[in-house]
């Protein structure tokens, strides 16, 4: 009897779906660049799904200078899915722009209750500005202390001398290291040259090195620096497989696309032994939220790289833990599309 009821219940929920989309712009901190410009407000998407009593939210927000999309072609395609969403239909995200995917795919899986509550909110401490800060933060993170550090901006002699300086401040930190691509060999060399051969065991890794990852592959062989994939990670054709000196893949989902796309990474990678680091492409306090769940249910143990929440002037419905800035609540926003 109580199984007939169940059943019941759920058939008639099925047919009373709802969405929302709603829009989105939140000032950033002014010092925020991508590749070659200011990112002065972030803009992006809010969707909510309504299926009974049962309600679900995702983020959609293509990230400029990173997302092959416009937030408003993503704005577009989420409307056209969220339709059929709507009509009961089953939609294929696999051909969704990335940014969409992503989002919609959050927000069924939180609709569905899936998503497990518990996030992983120890993030690798992301320096940006004074090294002081980053050292000052280090040192009250409990466990393994994992920091990231951008190089390739400045001399490559400076980041090397950056390098020593934490790793001799704090000798068991792991420091990851984001080149973004930017060097020449030669370049890297110098890099490499400049860091103590003692201090390599540090660098836990050094995400893209060089233009090409066969560049990368090389440098990790002649260096001894293990590596890791991110942009690579989204090369047309890319495969996750074992290579000599590469450790670990970055999956930024926003740039990846579904849910159910960066959990077969995840499982491929974790199938050849590599790490696989849940990473931000700069979402609002909702999306990271969703994002901190995320990589403690896919990657539990692991530090996830969503230290973006200090490039931010406002949060958005959900807080950050510890974060003091303002926050914006949903319903302070424009719905732009409901149904
Ligand atoms: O990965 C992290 O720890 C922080 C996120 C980050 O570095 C990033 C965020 C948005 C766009 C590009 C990048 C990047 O990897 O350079
Ligand atoms: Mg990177």
């Amino acid at each position: 009897m109580e199984l007939i009821m169940a059943k019941t219940v759920v058939l008639t929920e099925e047919y009373i779906r709802s969405a929302k989309l709603y829009q989105y712009q939140l000032p950033m901190d002014s010092g925020v660049i991508l590749r070659t410009q200011r990112l002065a407000t972030r803009e992006g998407w809010i969707v909510e799904l309504r299926d009974g009593d049962k309600v679900g939210f995702g983020e959609i927000a293509p990230l400029p200078e990173f997302s092959h999309e416009t937030v408003e072609q993503a704005g577009e395609q989420a409307k056209q899915l969220l339709e059929s969403w709507i009509q009961g239909e089953t939609i294929d995200l696999s051909q969704a722009l990335p940014s969409v995917a992503f989002g919609l795919s959050m927000a069924m899986l939180e609709q569905a209750s899936e998503l497990p509550m518990k996030g992983n909110y120890l993030v690798a401490p992301l320096c940006s500005g004074d090294p002081d800060d980053l050292i000052v933060r280090l040192n009250e993170m409990p466990g393994e202390k994992v920091a990231k550090i951008k190089v390739g901006m400045y001399e490559a002699v400076r980041d090397g001398i950056v390098v020593n300086m934490f790793i001799e401040a704090i000798p068991d930190v792991r420091l990851r290291l984001d080149a973004n691509r930017k060097w020449t060999p030669i370049k890297a060399q110098q890099f490499a040259k400049y860091v103590k051969p003692e201090h390599r065991a540090g660098i836990a890794f050094l995400e893209e090195p060089c233009k090409t990852p066969e560049d990368s592959l090389a440098f990790s062989l002649e260096t001894g620096i293990n590596i890791a994939w991110d942009e690579t990670v989204r090369d047309e054709g890319f495969e996750v497989k074992a290579e000599p000196g590469v450790v670990a893949i970055i999956i930024k989902p926003t740039l990846v696309g579904s849910v159910q796309r960066c959990m077969d990474l995840v499982k491929q990678a974790h199938a050849v032994g590599l790490t696989a680091v849940i990473s931000s492409s700069m979402e609002s306090s909702l999306g990271l939220n969703q994002l901190a769940r995320f990589a403690e249910w896919q990657t539990p143990g692991v530090i996830p790289g969503l230290d973006t929440m200090q490039l931010f002037k406002a949060q958005l419905e959900t807080s950050w833990p510890d974060c003091d800035l303002p926050k914006t609540a949903l319903s302070d926003l424009e719905v732009v599309w409901q149904k």
